[in-house]
């Protein structure tokens, strides 16, 4: 089975914690050993938002942002590289291709991101379909997409299970400037709208919420399913 993680720079590292890291590190190593192909893509997290937010008081502009925050999702894909040991390909991949390559040799697969105008979300939904992976995991900082922001709407209602086309039109209204926060961004939704790529949404603050789904298909979090999608059976696929 194969598998593409998007593990949030909410998750990875809100802050600079070598434990937690490792914690991360050790889903994925766990996985791997129970014969998943893996890449994982990281995000930004906290140190992102502080280089993006006083780049933009000096004045630089949304690309000169977005290069920042790149930067910096490439240095948490070295720390998290760094955790994995011999298993994992040493140099963050810097397009699909290596990643793709790295995977087919076994090896597993670190990228951070790859252009200005999107997230890793997106990096990550284009990696599933360019590995034709069986499964898009998304580890965020809220456990699924929900109608409204749940860290800042108490009553904010999640959606189970949604349709490709049923994401896309939830993710459109948010934000795209550099460093924004939302589960999933539009690129992405819209990747996977185009791959019919079955993908979850789950709160990856505790690492094994990963390890549940992609080995045991038990999540809280929220399902995006394509059109004749069917039962989830890709975790009994390995
Ligand atoms: N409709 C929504 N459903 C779920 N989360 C949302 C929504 N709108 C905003 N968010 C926020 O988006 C955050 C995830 O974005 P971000 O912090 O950039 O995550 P990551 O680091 O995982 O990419 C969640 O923790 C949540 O606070
Ligand atoms: O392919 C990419 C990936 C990231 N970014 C920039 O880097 C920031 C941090 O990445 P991301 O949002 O994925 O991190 P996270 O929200 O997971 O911390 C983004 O807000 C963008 O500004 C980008 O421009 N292109």
């Amino acid at each position: 089975m194969r598998v593409v993680i998007s593990l949030g720079g909410s998750v990875l590292a809100p802050e600079l914690d070598p434990e937690r890291v490792a914690g991360h590190a050790s889903v994925i190593e766990r996985l791997a050993d129970e014969g998943c192909e893996l890449g994982t893509v990281v995000g930004g997290g906290g140190v992102a938002r502080d280089y993006i937010s006083a780049a933009r008081e000096i004045g630089a502009n949304e690309v000169q942002l977005d290069q920042i925050g790149i930067d910096v999702t490439r240095i948490n894909a070295r720390l998290l590289i760094a955790a994995l040991g011999q298993i994992v390909d040493p140099t963050p991949a810097r397009d699909y291709d290596e990643a793709g390559n790295a995977i087919r040799r076994g090896d597993i697969s670190v990228m951070g991101g790859v252009m200005p105008g999107q997230t890793t979300d997106a990096v990550a939904a284009a990696l599933a379909e360019y590995v034709d992976a069986d499964l898009l995991v998304y580890a965020t900082g809220a456990d699924g997409i929900f109608d409204a922001d749940p860290n800042e709407v108490d009553d904010a209602e999640q959606y189970g299970e949604l349709s490709p086309a049923e994401l896309v039109e939830v993710i459109a209204p948010m934000s795209r400037d550099a460093g924004a926060s939302a589960p999933v961004d539009i690129l992405a939704a819209k990747l996977i709208e185009r791959s019919g790529m079955r993908t979850i949404v789950l709160d990856g603050h505790d690492p094994t919420a990963v390890e549940d789904a992609v080995l045991r298909g038990e999540h809280t979090g929220t399902d995006i399913v394509p059109a004749g999608g069917g039962e989830p059976t890709y975790w009994a696929q390995r």
